[in-house]
């Protein structure tokens, strides 16, 4: 697998968001270092509730996130409008947009045009244009390359709407795009490709709870899980890669762990 991708196991939830906000603030600080702003891209699902904690709690911690300076963009979303309640969108902004304090600043946020909600391709050609005008122009940028991709892991193994044995797998050019048949409600989606999703400085990947061991056994000991589409990314993206994860994820895998500390 070349280098390995990092386990970081914790005992419960606010153990793990005090790690990721470390994770995410050195994130943080490697892209003002690099170009004074910082470009993430976030996931639905569970992952928005655990950041929250872990961005938005007091913490006795170091460092400061400056949102004003951070640029969010959607790792996957479903077309449907923003304040559906499947709209990863409405999840983020609820989960944490909103409660963001003033005196930290706001980011700016990339929601999907949902002018093109009957037409899913231009929704992701429209969503890939985005990230030419951000990153820079697609000529010049093979892959644009996220500060900080933060993902989640389906008890299937798909990340982003990237699900197991899809064709949408064997993308090598397109940025962003469109699934009409989700195996997971609902079935219109668009998704970052997996160049694009493996293209991060840092990824961080979010599992918890008992129901996600079977998966995680599979990602980590397994040769069939390295071709799930996390066990992709682990592989494309090597020590990258750094997964949170709680006990209960991580019962009976027998990969590396690291206990609570990163
Ligand atoms: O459908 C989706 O699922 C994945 C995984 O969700 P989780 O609830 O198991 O964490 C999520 O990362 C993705 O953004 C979402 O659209």
């Amino acid at each position: 697998m070349g280098k390995p991708p990092n386990l970081y196991a914790f005992s419960d939830t606010d153990e793990l968001a005090q790690a990721l906000r470390a994770f995410v603030l050195d994130a943080q600080h490697i892209a003002f270092e690099r170009h004074n702003i910082f470009r993430v891209g976030v996931s639905g699902g569970s992952l928005p509730k655990v950041l929250a904690k872990a961005l938005l709690e007091k913490t006795n911690g170091e460092g400061k996130l400056d949102f004003k300076k951070w640029e969010v963009f959607f790792a996957d979303e479903r077309a449907v409008p923003l304040d559906h309640e499947d709209s990863n969108y409405r999840l983020v902004k609820e989960e944490l947009l909103d409660k963001i304090p003033a005196e930290l600043g706001a980011p700016t946020v990339y929601p999907i045009d949902v002018k093109y909600l009957d037409d899913i391709q231009e929704m992701a050609d429209q969503y890939e244009q985005t990230l030419v005008k951000c990153f820079a122009a697609r000529d010049s940028v093979r892959v644009p390359m996220f500060d900080l991709l933060l993902l989640g892991c389906g008890p299937d193994g798909h990340t982003c709407s990237l699900f197991p044995n899809s064709p949408l797998l064997r993308e090598t050019e397109a940025w962003v795009l469109p699934i009409s048949d989700s195996p997971k409600p609902p079935p219109k989606r668009i998704t970052l490709s997996l160049p694009v999703a493996s293209h991060g400085i840092k990824i961080g990947f979010v599992a918890t709870g008992g129901g996600k061991k079977e998966i995680m056994k599979q990602i980590f000991d397994t040769e069939e899980g390295h071709s799930l589409p996390c066990g992709l990314i682990n592989t494309f993206a090597q020590d990258r890669v750094s997964w949170f994860v709680d006990y209960p994820a991580v019962e009976g895998v027998s990969f590396p762990s690291r206990r609570g500390n990163l």
